[in-house]
């Protein structure tokens, strides 16, 4: 079934979700978001953000009200994060899910690894011949090509090129490319965080609205929940989707 959902000439094959409220009532709940395009929308470059001043209380809030089973996911390093957020008491991971604090800051899971210096290098020098934004990250690091599109394919295979010289993997997402460690994804956080006492037995529900996301709705559906895609990307593994930021923030209200 294809549905029209209001205000735009957005089509998606799936239906929004049912209430958080809905869902809560029925069985606890664990919910992992994504940043980027899912509480924020997407701007010129990975600076240009424009964060909501109470996000960080609004997700504090969120998390006692899921009695602690809340957990950004983001593809940003958690250094990167604490910028915008600060230090919010819930579970968070960055780098793709490479790395994973608890609501007090203390590192779980695997240690992360970085990605080898040689392709930190490579990457800083393919951005400033071809003027695209170069992002560093604590496990990794992005290209973007939103100014310059033409350069997509380009830059696309020199990042393939590069994975395969260092035995990396490759991430895609909306006008970026990304190089992480072998094995590194959204999944593996979701799993990390379901290990933790206080996620156990709650059915988990991932929101976002890129490629990398995809991980993470495949996680929750394995755990017996279910993926909610952000936007008008088609998901290929979430159930639900909501339209833009703004409905997210909608679903999210008490
Ligand atoms: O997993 P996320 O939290 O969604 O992070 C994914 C990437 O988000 C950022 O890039 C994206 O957002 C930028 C700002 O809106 C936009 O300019 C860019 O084109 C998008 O790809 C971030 O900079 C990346 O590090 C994240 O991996």
């Amino acid at each position: 079934m294809s549905v029209r959902l209001p205000d735009m000439g957005y089509t998606s094959h799936l239906l929004p979700p049912p209430s958080l409220a809905e869902l809560t009532a029925a069985r606890p709940v664990a919910l992992f978001l994504d940043f980027d395009g899912t509480l924020i929308p997407i701007a010129s470059g990975p600076d240009t953000i424009v964060v909501p001043p109470d996000l960080p209380d609004t997700l504090a809030a969120l998390s006692e009200r899921l009695a602690g089973r809340l957990a950004l996911i983001s593809g940003r390093s958690l250094e990167d994060l604490a910028q915008y957020l600060g230090n919010p008491p819930i579970f968070r991971a960055g780098s793709h899910g490479g790395a994973r604090c608890d609501p007090e800051g203390s590192s779980i899971g695997e240690p992360p690894e970085a990605i080898p210096p040689a392709a930190m290098t490579a990457l800083e020098e393919f951005a400033a011949a071809e003027s695209l934004a170069f992002e560093p990250k604590t496990h990794g690091a992005a290209l973007h090509f939103r100014s310059r599109p033409e350069l997509a394919a380009r830059t696309h295979a020199f990042a393939r090129d590069q994975a395969k010289r260092h035995g990396l993997q490759v991430k895609k997402g909306k006008a970026v490319v990304e190089l992480v460690r072998a094995g590194v994804g959204k999944d593996g956080a979701v799993r990390v965080f379901m290990a933790e006492p206080v996620f156990a037995g709650a059915m988990p529900v991932f929101i976002g609205d890129d490629v990398t996301d995809e991980d993470g709705f495949i996680a929750a559906t394995d755990f017996g929940g279910f993926g909610i895609g952000v936007g008008e990307r088609e998901s290929s593994n979430a159930k639900y989707c909501l339209e833009n930021v703004k409905d997210v923030y909608e679903w999210l209200k008490p």
